[in-house]
């Protein structure tokens, strides 16, 4: 479970998250809608240690992640995509997943089974000895989420993982999400402008706006808020 307790992030004059609460239990997915600027990447940022949060507490199964760096984050269960993937080009996609699984203690085959099963998922293992520079940028979000995975992580955060993404690559995508939390038992917090997707994946959702939570419920109850339809949906 991830609690996330009066957060502030503050850039200079700036309140970019101003006292946020929410809790993401374990095996869910809270699906996370805001306009352009409403903290939802800053939001991520401080979850996993990109930036120091100016005020709050945040804590992952109870164990506090305020203060630790990326790499510390990462340690404790916590992975993290980015809107522009960041997977390492001048490395074969099967070289790509051996990296977080450096410091892990595994048996090398253990290992393997579960590069293969990830590679598997995102439909990219006939090309495992392929560069990753030479996939789409579609399939280089599908291999840093595989990336990802392999480490096995408590919980995952995605950020815009549909954005710039073809929409059959976008549907494997949905239906590996989907998956993850029944078969990994890892959470998800899921950013996206993708409002069909959000309503489709999502247990729970989140409303940003302006760095607080302007609603936060079931798709049902996102969907029919008035402040929501007014200041987000336009309709
Ligand atoms: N490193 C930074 N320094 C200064 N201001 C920042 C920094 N990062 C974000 N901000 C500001 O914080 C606010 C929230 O930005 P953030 O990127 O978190 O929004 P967002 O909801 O993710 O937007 P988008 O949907 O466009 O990605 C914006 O006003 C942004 O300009």
């Amino acid at each position: 479970m991830l609690r996330v307790e009066g957060l502030i992030k503050q850039f200079g004059g700036l309140r970019a998250l101003d006292g946020l609460e929410f809790e993401v239990p374990e095996r869910s997915i809270l699906g996370v809608l805001g306009m352009n600027g409403s903290g939802k990447t800053t939001m991520l940022n401080c979850i996993n240690g990109l930036y120091h949060a100016t005020e709050g507490a945040i804590s992952l199964n109870g164990n506090d992640l305020i203060g630790l760096n990326p790499a510390q984050v990462f340690r404790r269960g916590v992975g993290r995509t980015f809107q522009v993937p960041r997977v390492f080009s001048r490395m074969t996609l099967w070289e790509n997943l051996a990296v977080p699984l450096l410091s892990i203690k595994m048996t090398r085959r253990d290992k393997d089974a579960l590069r293969t099963k990830w590679l598997k998922k995102v439909e990219l293992y006939d090309l495992r000895h392929n560069f990753a520079e030479e996939l789409s940028g579609g399939q280089q979000k599908l291999l840093e989420l595989a990336r990802i995975m392999v480490s096995e992580p408590r919980l995952v955060l995605l950020d815009e993982p549909f954005a710039g993404v073809n929409p059959s690559l976008a549907r494997l995508l949905i239906n590996v999400i989907r998956e993850m939390p029944k078969e990994t038992g890892c959470s998800v917090i899921l950013v996206s402008h993708d409002l069909t997707s959000i309503y489709e994946l999502s247990d729970d959702i989140i409303v940003m706006h302006e760095g607080r939570l302007l609603a936060h419920g079931d798709a049902e109850a996102v969907k029919s808020n008035p402040d929501v339809i007014e200041a987000y949906l336009g309709a």
